[in-house]
C-alpha cells in the first residue's frame, strides 16, 4: 500500500473550520450519527458523502474512513448477489446484509433499502418490512422508492418512529416500467419531480435521493426543500452525494453508469493478486518456510 499523505489522513483544515466539530464528515464525535445530525447539517449548509455497503468488512473500512451515512442498497442485487437487477432482492436478503453492515460499523448512520415488493401493497406492509430491518438488523432508518405514490407508506413509518429516506427520479425497482432513463426532462416531467419531492417532504421523510435527473432540476429541488437531497447522477448542487461502492472502487464488472467517478481499480488489484497467488502455488514458491509450522 502507498503511504497516505497528511492531507488524505484527515480532512482539510478549511473543511473543518467551515463546518466545526459537529461536521458529519471530519467531525470529532464518535457516537453513532442520527437523522437529527443529518437535519442539522442541512441547516449548516454542509455537504456530505454516502456510500453503499453490503457486508461488515467493507462497511468497517468506510466507517474508519469517516463516511457518515451508509446505505445497504438493494443494488446488492446486481452488485453483491449476482442478480441482473434489484427486482428479485428479498427482505430476508436485505435483513441479513443490513445486520452485517450494522455489526461492522460504530459511527455511521445505517440506512436499509426496502426491496421491491416489501412496501408496494400499502402502509401496513411497509411498516411490517421496515420494522424487521429496525428490529432484526438494527438500522437507524429505511429507504423506499417513489414520491407521491409512496407518501402514505412514508407517513405511517414516520408516525411509527422509523426515519425514512425517500428516493425519486430514476427508481430502479421500476426498471420493467421505466427503464434506466434520465427522469425529469421536459416541463411536465420536471413539475412531477417537484411534486414528488414536496410529497415526500410533507410525508415526513428526513432526506430524499434524486437519481439521474438534470443538474438544474436537482439544484431547484435542493433549494426548494428543507430536507437534504442526496444526488446520484443529479449534478453538483445536491446536499449530499451517493455512489454504489463497487462502482466507485472499480469492482463492478461490465458497464458502469456514466455518473460514476472511479476512485480505484479494485478489479485489477484483486485479479492481479489472485493470479500472483495462483502462480506461486503452481510454481512452488508459496508457501515458504516462514509460512509453515513444525
Ligand atoms: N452497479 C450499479 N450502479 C448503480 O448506480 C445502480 C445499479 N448498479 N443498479 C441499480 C441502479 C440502476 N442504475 C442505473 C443503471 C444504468 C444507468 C444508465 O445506463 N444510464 C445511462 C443514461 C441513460 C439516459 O441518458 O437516459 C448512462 O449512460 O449513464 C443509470 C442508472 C443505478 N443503480
Ligand atoms: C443507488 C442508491 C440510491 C440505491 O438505491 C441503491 O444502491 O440501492
Ligand atoms: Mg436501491
Amino acid at each position: 500500500m502507498t503511504q497516505l499523505s497528511a492531507a488524505q489522513k484527515q480532512p482539510a483544515e478549511g473543511a473543518l473550520k467551515a463546518t466545526g466539530s459537529k461536521a458529519l464528515y471530519g467531525g470529532k464525535s464518535t457516537r453513532r450519527i442520527t437523522v437529527r445530525d443529518i437535519t442539522a447539517a442541512k441547516e449548516r449548509g454542509e455537504k456530505w458523502p454516502m456510500l453503499t455497503a453490503y457486508d461488515a468488512m467493507t462497511a468497517s473500512v468506510f466507517d474508519e474512513a469517516g463516511i457518515p451515512v451508509m446505505l445497504v442498497g438493494d443494488s446488492a442485487g446486481n452488485c453483491h448477489l449476482g442478480y441482473e437487477t434489484t427486482v428479485p432482492v428479498t427482505m430476508d436478503e436485505m435483513t441479513m446484509l443490513s445486520a452485517a453492515v450494522v455489526r461492522g460499523t460504530s459511527r455511521a448512520l445505517i440506512v436499509g433499502d426496502l426491496p421491491f415488493g416489501s412496501y408496494q401493497e400499502g402502509p401496513v406492509q411497509a411498516l411490517r418490512s421496515a420494522t424487521r430491518l429496525v428490529k432484526e438488523a438494527g438500522v437507524g432508518a429505511v429507504k423506499l422508492e417513489g414520491g407521491e405514490r409512496s407518501h402514505r407508506q412514508i407517513e405511517l413509518l414516520v408516525e411509527s418512529g422509523i426515519p425514512v429516506m425517500a428516493h425519486i427520479g430514476l427508481t430502479p425497482q421500476s426498471v420493467n416500467a421505466m427503464g434506466y432513463r434520465v427522469q425529469g426532462r421536459g416541463e411536465e416531467a420536471a413539475h412531477q419531480l417537484l411534486r414528488d419531492a414536496k410529497a415526500v417532504q410533507d410525508a415526513g421523510a428526513f432526506a430524499v435521493v434524486l437519481e439521474l435527473v438534470p443538474a438544474e432540476l436537482a439544484a431547484e429541488v435542493t433549494r426548494t426543500l428543507h430536507i437534504p437531497t442526496v444526488g446520484i447522477g443529479a449534478g453538483s448542487e445536491t446536499d449530499a452525494q451517493v455512489l454504489v461502492w463497487t462502482d466507485m472502487l472499480g469492482l463492478t464488472g461490465g458497464r458502469v453508469p456514466k455518473f460514476v467517478k472511479q476512485y480505484a481499480d479494485l478489479r485489477r488489484v484483486m485479479g492481479d493478486a489472485a493470479k500472483a497467488f495462483a502462480e506461486d502455488v503452481v510454481g512452488g514458491t508459496f508457501p515458504l518456510e516462514e509460512h509453515s509450522v513444525h
